[in-house]
């Protein structure tokens, strides 16, 4: 056990992915919950998800070791604001919000001192929301970026193992090169797929219909990750502003090179760039970051016609 009793605040997909994470691995004592509307606390008690559902954040942080907050971004603040008089001395307050800048200026005012802040990003997700979307799996070989600033030592090392023990490798990285990282890795192509499926949409002479029917695979995936929960990706793209954009440019500098070369049939620049990132999705897939991939993926093509 690494913590005693542990305060989940808000219980969707991440917090409820916890609770089975940590009771997979025997992490906490006493898991608490605590969801902003009667509806979620209701499915919680009913599937059992924690120990205790309580009816305010205030009682569920009462005498917890650790709390994590599982709000979208853009609730941080308020919640925050409501814990803080009732958080035990010695305990570590954490969160799992995708963006990080904002959520440490956010939390961080309304930190006791003797509490030990320790802000965390888990690098796993799904298209899916609510207490009943978890699994005890969903960290398991991701990456959870810690990002401690001065935190004490031992409390930034104890949330390490017990991320670790929810199957998640654990980095520690500052806040800016945080929010610039996922800008790249998650946020703007969460834009970009957002975009291509609201052009489909658009798209006077392709019908729905059309469009859902002969859905090709790549397609779809844009697919997937559009369905994602409305408010958490409205709350990253305004509170992860700059890297956004700044990355949204670059993307914007590069689709222009690649209307370009269309335009002007040269398929040596479209060939070569193509050859370049064929390499980096290679080497997720060698780094086993995608486990989803086929293992022919991983051994040398086959000999034509063989
Ligand atoms: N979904 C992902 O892929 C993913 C991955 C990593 C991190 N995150 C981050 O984790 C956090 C939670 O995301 P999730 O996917 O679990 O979302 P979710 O929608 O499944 O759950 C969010 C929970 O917060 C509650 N909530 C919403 N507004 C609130 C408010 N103002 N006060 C109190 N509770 C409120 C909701 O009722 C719900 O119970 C977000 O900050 C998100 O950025 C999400
Ligand atoms: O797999 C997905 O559905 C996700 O979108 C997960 C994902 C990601 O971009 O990888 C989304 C947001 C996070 O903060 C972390 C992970």
């Amino acid at each position: 056990m690494i913590y005693g009793r542990v305060a989940l605040i808000g219980l969707g997909l991440i917090a409820s992915s916890m609770a089975h994470a940590m009771r997979r691995g025997g992490l906490a004592g006493e898991i608490v919950g605590y969801a902003r509307t009667a509806e979620t606390r209701d499915v919680a008690r009913e599937i059992g998800l924690c120990d205790r559902v309580v009816e305010t954040a205030r009682e569920a942080v009462e005498g917890a070791d650790l709390v994590v907050l599982c709000v979208p971004v853009g609730a941080m603040d308020a919640v925050a604001r409501e814990i803080a008089p009732a958080l035990k001395p010695g305990a570590t307050l954490s969160d799992v919000g995708s963006v990080k800048r904002a959520v440490i200026e956010a939390m961080a005012p309304h930190v006791p001192s003797g509490v030990h802040f320790v802000p965390a990003h888990p690098l796993a997700g799904t298209e899916y929301s609510g207490p009943r979307s978890g699994f005890a799996t969903l960290f398991d070989n991701r990456w959870c970026i810690l990002v401690p600033g001065e935190a004490d030592r031992a409390a930034v090392d104890r949330l390490g193992r017990l991320w670790r023990g929810m199957g998640a490798n654990v980095d520690e990285m500052d806040a800016g090169h945080h929010d610039l990282v996922l800008a790249v890795v998650s946020h703007t192509p969460h834009l970009i797929a957002y975009t291509m499926v609201g052009v489909a949409e658009h798209l006077e002479q392709v019908s729905n219909s059309e469009v859902i029917k002969y859905s090709a695979s790549g397609f779809r995936d844009f697919t997937r990750i559009a369905a994602s929960d409305p408010t958490m990706w409205r709350d990253v793209f305004l509170t992860n502003r700059d890297a956004t954009l700044d990355i949204l440019g670059r993307f914007t500098e590069e689709l222009f090179v690649l209307q370009r070369a269309i335009r002007m049939g040269d398929g040596a620049q479209l060939h070569d760039y193509f050859t370049r990132t064929r390499a980096i999705r290679r080497g997720i897939v060698e780094a086993g970051q995608d486990t989803a991939a086929p293992d022919f993926g991983r051994v040398p093509a086959p000999e034509p016609g063989g």
